[in-house]
């Protein structure tokens, strides 16, 4: 059987920066793959379509729900959201790496279902930086930027759920910091270590 790819699962408060240090790392590690999720949200400008989002009517989403055909969903700040899970498992069985970005509810349906996931959670520098980014960003309404940050403080209380924690202050310094994980994660003894044991044991002979 084929040594199975890590799946890494990138989870953080809106605006923290799990976009860009996603996309950051995916120039430097093309080996990586992203699951490109489903979503119910409108397009904001500049994003693509099959880059950013596949992005869907309600009808279509529930479609795909119906059809078994999302490993999690979640509906997050009054849209649906989804991973499609054909992407994934392929990618994972043939032995690539694979991350997601998703939100906290979808994150602990994953942990249900794959517990030898990776996660990871973003922290911004402070509340107060947080804040600026999602402004600065600009691509959000007040009302929609204040749902953000309340459902920021009720994501940060599962940080016992994750393996991982990286406060993205300067971008180059967390880059390092989460290729240091997806490295670290490569060398963790895990069931597969055995067979290469015994190829040692038969050589050996
Ligand atoms: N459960 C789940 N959450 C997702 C998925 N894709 C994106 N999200 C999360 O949905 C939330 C909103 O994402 P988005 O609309 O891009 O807004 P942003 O976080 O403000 O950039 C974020 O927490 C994403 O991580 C998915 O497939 N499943
Ligand atoms: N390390 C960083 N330092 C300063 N600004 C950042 C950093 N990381 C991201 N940003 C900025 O913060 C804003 C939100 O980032 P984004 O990747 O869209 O967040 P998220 O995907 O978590 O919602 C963007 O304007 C982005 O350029």
């Amino acid at each position: 059987m084929k040594k199975k790819g890590n799946l890494f699962v990138i989870c953080g408060p809106s605006g923290v920066g799990k976009g860009t240090v996603c996309k950051e790392l995916l120039k430097r590690r093309p080996d990586i793959k992203l699951s490109i999720s489903a979503t119910t949200r409108k397009k904001r400008n500049g994003e693509l379509e099959g880059v950013n989002y596949y992005f869907i009517s309600k009808e279509n989403f529930q479609d795909m729900i119906n059809k078994d055909e999302f490993w999690e969903y979640a509906e997050v700040y009054g849209n649906l959201y989804g991973t499609p899970k054909k992407y994934v498992l392929e990618h994972i069985n043939n032995g690539e790496d694979v991350l997601l970005e998703i939100d906290i509810q979808g994150a602990l349906q994953i942990k249900e279902k794959y517990p030898e996931g990776v996660f990871i959670f973003i922290l911004p520098p402070s509340m107060k930086e947080l804040r600026n980014r999602i402004v600065n960003r600009g691509t959000d309404s007040k009302e929609s930027i204040e749902k953000r940050l309340k459902a920021a403080f009720r994501e940060i209380d599962f940080i016992d759920k994750y393996d991982y924690y990286i406060i993205n202050d300067k971008l180059e310094n967390s880059i390092s910091k989460l290729i240091s994980i997806i490295e670290a994660e490569k060398c963790r003894v895990k069931d597969d270590i055995y067979k290469l044991i015994q190829k040692y044991k038969e050589e050996a002979k």
